[in-house]
């Protein structure tokens, strides 16, 4: 049998028992050791702490906390109502806060009413005394005449009925409904003595809720979070109180819940709310002005988004609070953006500048008003100023003169509007650009000659990064320097000369300056101006500089302005512009017209005009060979004085040399090897030397070019 058996294996010996497959068993890893058991008391512990630290369970006992301590406080609320309503205390606590601050007719109103109320509160005690008298009397007289008045109808109805058991019936049914009534009372005041108490907590519970009067810690996240809270006159006050200003707080504990009588009523002004507060006697008005970060952060807010001025009534400071961030929001873009058919009018108009803090539109009228915009470097100076001006150009009658130290072409898009432009910061663009605003002053006291009466259209010369011109250290011919603050100095001079006179003939200067120091605006220069404006400064002087003492000590803070953040926000001086009585400036958030909606307007301007040759004092004789023409005014005398030459030009072509300065000259005559020098003292130009160079030049007219 064992020969008929077939082996499914391949080879049966396989299967021999010392070569069975190999075991596979789990040995467990020798360096992983068994952690050690843990006590329970640690574990139950640790599991406790967890449970009472999870923010469930804080959740929880938070709720629990705060829902007994509005019963709590409805209680205190509900009571100090009672107490308040019943006795003198509320007169009483008037008359102190009012005491407090110093408000001596208040507090005398004060005492009068509360005489009126202890007054009247014993008289009606005295009638009290008497009513129970009058009372007994009174409802013993109801009672017999009611009972007469029922057996009387009673009567009637016996003799109508013909049944004289009729006579007690309206007496009767009375009585069954009085029975009726005590049957009621009697099953309901059971229940009502069981949730009277629950409804009385109930109403104490939601007492206190509505008036939160919980502590802080124990209030919901949302509530507890007070950043950007709404502003109450308790919030106020107690911002107040915590000034750090002893007699301020003094008086505000002495006048308890009464300290809200300090404010006004809190207005909805713009992007926040403003509120007058009248101070208590002994504190000054700027002890709060100048803890305006104190007072912002008392107030859940940042310090630029808190502004104190001081307005007209006496020891009143005026608070304006921004809602929280809403100064980061951008302001709308500018009419003259998106009115395409807005025009301006010089002398009656305003320019659409930006808005007030308030939300207002804060127009400027730059009517015979010089003007003066100051700020640290990329705050938005340059669109300020811009903005103005295309405004103005939208008043065809307006000339403009413009020279920009900077050059990068931010005032490119009045090229066919202004009459000048000059665009460039080297030496030689300031000089062209003093020597426009001395063109300026020329026209000036040309206009001042004129017969009176005379109307003259505006001429607005504009500098921007008047700084430059100011910085300039270049002299002239006649060692006059350029710049400088000196009674000598030529832009100073200019321009003190149009702040002086320029105004009445509608000459008016414009200048945009940098980060001003005494030395790159000059006291008289910066005072000159009718028209103030600051955008973020770097220190309170610099504040001072730009808009003056008087500005800033009535709360004006443009270096409160965070630079970079608050770019195009200015702070403004002047009679131009609608400023709340009492306050010395304004805050306006200017609307930015970037420079291609800038290009649109002026294209506006242009249109509006039959065309205007702009004047590039470098371009100025382009077609013309200087040194040719410089050899024709020399003339055969073998030396002239660069400054006769000058005049020389300018008489040969008013247009391409009319504006030409000794610079210009130099340079062209340095160009050609036929440079100036000096004989007995003053600068000459040689025959010779030029008839050399033009003989000598390869290609005439490049070299020398004024191009
Ligand atoms: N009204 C505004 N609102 C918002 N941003 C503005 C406003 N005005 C200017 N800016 C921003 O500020 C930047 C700088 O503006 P601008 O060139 O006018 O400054 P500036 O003070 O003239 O600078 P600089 O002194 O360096 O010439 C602009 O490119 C723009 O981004």
């Amino acid at each position: 049998m064992s020969e008929n058996l077939v082996h499914l294996d391949k080879d049966p010996q396989f299967l021999v028992p010392e070569q069975a497959p190999t075991v596979l068993t789990v040995v467990p890893d020798p360096v992983v050791q068994a952690a050690p058991v843990v006590p329970l008391w640690v574990r139950s512990g640790r599991a406790l702490k967890t449970a009472i630290t999870h923010e469930h369970t804080k959740t929880a006992a938070r709720a629990v906390a705060r829902h007994g301590l509005y019963v709590a406080g409805g209680t205190r609320i509900v009571a100090r109502r009672t107490w308040d309503g019943r006795t003198a205390s509320r007169y009483e606590r008037m008359l102190r806060a009012a005491e407090a601050a110093g408000n001596y007719e208040v507090a005398a109103e004060w005492e009068e009413r509360g005489q009126r109320f202890r007054a009247e509160r014993h008289r009606r005690r005295m009638d009290l005394l008497a009513s129970p008298v009058d009372a007994a009397k009174t409802a013993l007289v109801g009672t017999g005449m009611g009972m007469g008045a029922l057996i009387g109808l009673g009567v009637a109805l016996a003799l109508a009925t013909k049944d004289p058991a009729d006579v007690i019936t309206p007496l009767a049914a009375v009585v069954g409904l009085v029975s009726l009534l005590v049957t009621i009372v009697m099953v309901v005041w059971g229940p009502l003595l069981t949730i009277g108490p629950f409804l009385a907590l109930l109403s104490l519970w939601a007492v206190g809720r509505h008036q939160k009067a919980a502590p802080a810690w124990a209030l919901p996240a949302r509530e507890r979070d007070s950043e950007g809270e709404p502003i109450t006159p308790s919030i106020v006050v107690k911002a107040l109180r915590d000034l750090g200003v002893a007699p301020l707080r003094n008086a505000i504990k002495e006048m308890g819940d009464a300290g809200a009588a300090m404010l006004g009523p809190i207005r909805i002004a713009g992007c926040g709310v403003e509120v007058d507060v009248t101070l208590p006697s002994g504190v000054a008005t700027n002890e709060v002005q100048s803890r305006r970060r104190k007072l912002a952060e008392n107030l859940t807010r940042h310090e630029h988004e808190v502004f104190i001025t001081i307005p007209e009534a006496a020891r009143t400071v005026r608070l304006w609070v921004a809602d929280s961030g809403a100064l980061d929001e951008p302001i709308g873009p500018s009419p003259l953006v998106t009115d395409e058919s807005m025009t301006a009018n010089y002398a009656k108009g305003r320019a659409p500048w930006g808005q007030d803090l308030r939300g207002d539109a804060a127009a400027l009228s730059v009517y015979q008003r010089h003007l003066l915009i100051t700020g640290l470097s990329n705050q938005g100076k340059t669109a300020a100023l811009r903005a103005l001006a295309l405004w103005l150009a939208l008043d065809r009658s307006v000339e403009f003169w413009m020279g920009d130290l900077k050059g990068v072409g931010d005032w490119d898009m009045f090229d066919g509007l202004a009459a000048r432009l000059i665009q460039g910061p080297t030496d030689e663009h300031v000089i062209e650009v003093i020597e426009m605003v001395e063109d300026a002053v020329e026209e000036m006291n040309r206009r001042l000659q004129a017969p009176p009466g005379t109307e003259f259209p505006a001429l607005i010369v504009i500098v921007d990064e008047a700084q430059v011109a100011f910085m300039c250290p270049v002299k002239d011919d006649e060692k006059r320097p350029y710049g400088g603050a000196k009674a000598n100095s030529r832009y100073y001079m200019a321009a003190r000369k149009i702040h002086n006179q320029g105004r009445a003939v509608n000459v008016l200067l414009w200048q945009g300056t940098q980060d001003p120091t005494n030395e790159n605006l000059p006291k008289l220069v910066r005072e000159g101006a009718h028209t103030r404006a600051s955008l973020a400064l770097g220190t309170e002087s610099q504040a001072r500089m730009a808009l003056g003492d008087k500005a800033v000590d009535g709360g004006a803070a443009p270096n409160l302005l965070r630079p970079g953040l608050d770019q195009g926000t200015l702070v403004v001086a002047s009679a131009g512009i609608d400023i709340p009585k009492g306050q010395s400036s304004l805050t306006v958030r200017t609307h930015y017209i970037s420079t291609d909606d800038a290009k649109e307007i002026a294209e506006r301007a242009r249109a509006l005009r039959d065309g205007v040759t702009t004047l590039h004092t470098i371009e100025r004789g382009e077609d013309r060979d200087p040194l040719a023409d410089i050899a024709s005014v020399v003339g055969t005398t073998a030396r002239v004085r660069t400054k006769d030459v000058l005049a020389r030009l300018a008489k040969l072509n008013e247009d391409a040399y009319g504006g030409w300065s000794f610079i210009d000259l130099k340079r062209v005559l340095d160009d050609a090897g036929a440079e100036p020098y000096k004989s007995d003292g003053v600068m000459v130009v040689s025959r010779d030397r030029v008839a050399h160079a033009l003989a000598n030049r390869d290609d005439p007219g490049s070299a020398s070019d004024v191009a």
